[in-house]
């Protein structure tokens, strides 16, 4: 095994590596550090998946499962890029482009009848949504941003949208019978196995059995009536269109991969009720499953001129929706991944509560956040900017994560336990002693779900906000609600902690809301705090305040402390940024930030170095360090348009401070004299190695696919300066 792994992921930050991970495996192997990748990719997990269907040279090692062995042992030093979490409509897309491409892979079964169907779309139910990410985070969350990268952005301040009182921007929630109202909670006294069954006027369903729970877990179970939510829907629709602003829906539809799709669904079907009404029979025939979008809705129905007029009506009739491209006409509610909240919420408050309409202007927005656990938060911040205008992110101070994340925790790791109940009755949860633990009275369609916690990754995640409060002294808040049944738990696991430790009049405890105007009024003084939350919050916490703080998440220290030892070094706390490939391949610009990638680098070198004595990779660590400082102090950070430097260019710059500061540091002379050189070499061919990756920008290119790129192509694209390949090699 290297000593470090560098995965191999999808679209911008796959793109980025075609150029950065050369120089990082060259300057690497100098201090006798090895780099190998691993290949977690949608398309690498697809054809991982399925060898039978492959010949010999096309199949591929899953390479996610051995990820999934090493972040349990104290060898694991990975650096994980952000990988797309696939919706159906991108994984049925990645399917075909490897069809093309001549891979022999089963379609994935939309409605499967047969066992093998069936079987088949098992396997590509497990590769959708948030795959990964709950597989590799065997630890807790620490996300912050560096010291230079906050200083960087308070001397050289985005912009920000402005906000105004009279705002019509507001969140919509449900009043009732959702997950936050429906919610029980209880922790295990003893280690115990589980079943989930449905009990209707016929006897007894199963649903789930073979559960294990070790003890000291917290359990939680609750459910979403979907009338309830119908209602809710149908109402904000009325609204909306009252209010005479944009409808938007933001959900989590790729980490919450089985109820949030459909709740998406049920948003489809209301917006286009009418259409639903008159047509449903022949959309069922014609294929069509609300939950895959408005967009493949509209491909299933392109050859039907009456229904597509019936379309066309209601949308008229509709209040105009929130638009993820205007020009293309791509509707919030065309796919369930194009709008996700960690992302969308935090970009509309930012640009002072405008999201763009059908018209391609800027207008308020009603944001319809169905489920009320969480969205009190954007509503408390939208509060606070309407109050108190827009944060400056020249004095503002800085809110950090410590979030509970490992071993599934909490609803992201509800996958296996969350059912969408085919006929009404009572979900119990039962224990193996007989004990019924949970149980609700459910109808048809309604969305059952269980969580849990476990005690050690609760215990883990308490001292590891205990150990970043001492180290920053700042405010620090448990984002907890006493009066939620899980939080009730959780804090019967804190406060003991605390008080043992001798630390209770550090922390503050506080329900979501309280917590985000007492952060914005600290981080508002120009001070730091620490938001200590659980999985969901620590998702959407660090999006929310670095994109208000940093103007994006990307350079974003994020690093996971593996439970049995090692480390795990995410890169940024945001995505794969499609819309960042659609301009390489039509202007051969990526404006790709790889900022997290160098902050995520310089972590893991000098994990390695106290890991394992390595005293080189320190060296090494340390200079990457002052290359990231040098990137920010220059501005060498990519630019977003066409013409200027890009992300190409800013890895040169990073090459030659990483080079510059190996070869002036005094630690290792033997390191310095082989570095300096290659410092002297990159400095001396400036000139011609700028001039040649400006000349590669403006046509357009391609990549040989989009979700299986052609490496030698993506190659060609991303390192077209041969002056600075003869130098990496
Ligand atoms: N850790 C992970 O593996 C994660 C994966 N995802 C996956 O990523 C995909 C896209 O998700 P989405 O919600 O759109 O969020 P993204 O974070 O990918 O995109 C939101 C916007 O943030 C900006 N951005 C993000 N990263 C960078 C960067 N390094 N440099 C510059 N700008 C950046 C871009 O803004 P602009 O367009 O203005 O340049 C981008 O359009 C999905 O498939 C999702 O599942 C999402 C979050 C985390
Ligand atoms: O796993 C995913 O789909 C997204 C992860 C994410 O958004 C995050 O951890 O911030
Ligand atoms: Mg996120």
């Amino acid at each position: 095994m290297s000593d470090i792994i560098y995965t191999k992921v999808d679209e911008a930050p796959e793109l980025a590596s075609a150029s950065l991970l050369p120089i990082i495996k060259k300057f690497a192997e100098a201090a006798g550090v090895s780099v190998g990748t691993k290949d977690i990719s949608l398309a690498g997990r697809i054809l991982a998946t399925f060898p039978e269907h492959l010949s010999e040279e096309q199949r591929q090692s899953d390479d996610l499962a051995e990820l999934g062995r090493l972040v349990k042992t104290p060898e694991a030093n990975v650096i994980k890029l952000p990988n797309i979490s696939a919706s159906v409509p991108q994984l049925v897309a990645a399917i075909k482009e490897l069809q093309a491409q001549g891979y022999a892979l089963p379609d994935y079964p939309e409605e499967p009848s047969t066992d093998e169907e069936k079987a088949v779309r098992a396997k590509y139910d497990g590769i959708k949504g948030s795959a990964v990410n709950p597989v590799l985070r065997e630890g807790n969350s620490d996300r912050r941003a560096a010291k230079a990268v906050k200083s960087f952005a308070q001397s050289n301040p985005h912009r920000m949208g402005v906000w105004t009182a009279d705002s019509k921007t507001h969140v919509s929630s449900m009043s009732g019978n959702d997950f936050f109202s429906n919610e029980d909670s209880a922790t295990l006294d003893a280690a115990t196995g589980a079943k989930i069954v449905l009990e209707t006027a016929d006897g007894e369903k199963v649903l789930k059995e073979g559960l294990e729970y070790p003890a000291g877990t917290v359990v939680d179970a609750t459910f979403m009536s979907a009338a309830a939510l119908k209602d809710f829907l149908n109402t904000q629709i009325e609204k909306t269109k009252e209010d005479g602003i944009l409808f938007s829906l933001h959900l989590k539809a790729t980490m919450m991969k089985v109820s949030d799709p459909i709740l998406f669904g049920h948003a489809v079907k209301t917006y286009l009720a009418p259409v639903f009404e008159k047509h449903g029979a022949k959309l069922k025939e014609l294929g069509v499953n609300p939950n895959s979008g408005l967009g493949d809705l509209l491909e299933r129905v392109k050859g039907e001129s009456e229904i597509m007029a019936d379309i066309d009506a209601c949308m008229e009739e509709r209040p105009p929706m929130y638009m993820v491209d205007s020009d293309k006409g791509i509707t919030n509610l065309h796919v369930s991944s194009d709008v996700i909240i960690d992302a969308s919420m935090p970009a509309l408050i930012r640009a002072g509560g405008k999201g763009w309409g059908p018209d391609g202007k800027e207008h308020d927005a009603n944001c319809v956040i169905p489920d009320s656990s969480y969205a009190p938060v954007y509503d408390e911040a939208i509060n606070f900017f309407k109050e108190n205008g827009k944060l400056d992110p020249a004095t503002a101070g800085t809110v950090q994560n410590i979030g509970l994340m490992a071993q599934k925790a909490e609803e992201y790791g509800s996958h296996p336990t969350t059912f969408e109940l085919a006929e009404a009755g009572t979900v119990k949860m039962i224990l193996d002693d007989g004990t019924v633990l949970h149980q609700h009275k459910v109808d048809a369609g309604d969305i059952w779900r269980s969580s849990s916690a476990r005690k050690a990754p609760i215990e883990d995640w308490v001292n590891l906000a205990i150990s970043r409060q001492k180290a920053e002294g700042c405010r620090a808040i448990f984002w907890l609600d006493e009066s939620r049944a899980h939080d009730a738990e959780l804090i019967s696991y804190v406060k003991p902690i605390l008080e043992a430790q001798g630390v209770a009049d550090k922390f503050e405890i506080m329900a979501p809301r309280e917590a985000t105007r007492a952060s914005l009024e600290t981080i508002t003084k120009g001070e730091n705090t620490i938001a200590i939350t659980g999985n969901v919050l620590r998702d959407y916490l660090t999006d929310l305040f670095p994109i208000l703080e940093l103007a994006t998440s990307a350079k974003m220290l994020s690093i996971v402390k593996l439970m049995n030892g090692g480390g795990l070094f995410e890169t940024g706390a945001g995505g794969s940024a499609p819309k960042h490939v659609q301009q390489l391949m039509e202007q051969n610009h990526l404006r790709w930030d790889s900022l997290g990638e160098f902050c995520a680098l310089g972590e893991s070198l000098k994990f390695l170095a106290d890991a394992r004595g390595n005293e080189k990779a320190r060296v090494l660590g340390d200079a990457v360090e002052t290359a990231t400082q040098g990137i920010l102090d220059h501005g060498r950070s990519p630019s977003r348009k066409v013409g200027e430097p890009d992300n190409r260019d800013s890895h040169y710059w990073f090459a030659r401070y990483w080079a510059e500061a190996v070869a002036a540091q005094s630690d290792d002379a033997e390191l310095a004299a082989e570095f300096a050189p290659i410092a002297k070499d990159l400095a001396a061919k400036e000139a011609d190695i700028l001039s040649e990756l400006a000349a590669a920008q403006g046509a357009a290119v391609d990549l040989g696919g989009y979700y299986h790129t052609d490496a030698e192509k993506t190659a060609r694209v991303m390192r077209p300066s041969e002056t600075l390949n003869g130098i990496i090699g």
